[in-house]
């Protein structure tokens, strides 16, 4: 059973912007659009407004995340991904995009969407310190110990089982 929706207070600074929305009833991300036409040359980045601010209930912070598709289309990334917006943050939303294509310019239209927002549920912690912390599998372990971007069978051989030649490489995908 899905939970009922937030509600979140919003304001328009543009009198014409389309109120941030869902495209698809299962959703996370509500589509973000730019209130200023922009170009953007190859390794150009620029802050867009987007003509909307919130009140946030407390507890709850919304997130700035890239479309995919204009990632895969156009190389359009958010340089601060996910941007964070405060429960208490009372201005504007801007997105931070940056153009990373090497070669085409990135143009933007007034309304055309940009980004999306997801509102999420946020804990608030109280840091208990310690000498030392409770051992864990991983311990301290990353940036890679688990192997480079392959499936990690390298670094984990020792826990591997013997299999047919062909179907090992059928395994890594070749
Ligand atoms: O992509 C973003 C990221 C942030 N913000 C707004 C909401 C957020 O609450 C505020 C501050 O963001 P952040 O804490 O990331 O900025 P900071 O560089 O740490 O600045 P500050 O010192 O104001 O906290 O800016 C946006 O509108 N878009």
């Amino acid at each position: 059973m899905s939970r009922p929706p937030v509600d979140v207070l919003i304001r328009r600074l543009d009198p014409e912007v389309p109120l941030p929305a869902y495209a698809h009833p299962g959703d996370a991300g509500l589509d973000l659009v730019t209130t200023e036409a922009a170009v953007l040359a190859p390794g150009e980045r620029t802050l867009l407004p987007t003509g909307v601010s919130l009140a946030l209930p407390d507890g709850y912070a919304a997130f700035v995340h890239p479309r995919s598709g204009l990632a895969a289309r156009c190389g359009l990334s958010l340089l601060n991904a996910p941007g964070t917006v405060d429960a208490g943050y009372r201005g504007e939303i801007k997105v931070i995009v940056a153009n990373l294509d090497p070669r085409e310019t990135v143009r933007f239209e007034r309304f055309d969407r940009i980004a999306q927002l997801v509102v999420q549920q946020v804990e608030k912690v109280r840091f208990h310190e310690v000498e030392e912390l409770p051992g864990s599998a991983r311990a301290a372990g990353g940036f890679g110990s688990t192997g480079g971007h392959g499936t990690g069978t390298a670094a984990r051989q020792e826990d591997s089982v013997v299999v047919e030649s062909g179907l090992d490489a059928d395994l890594r995908g070749q």
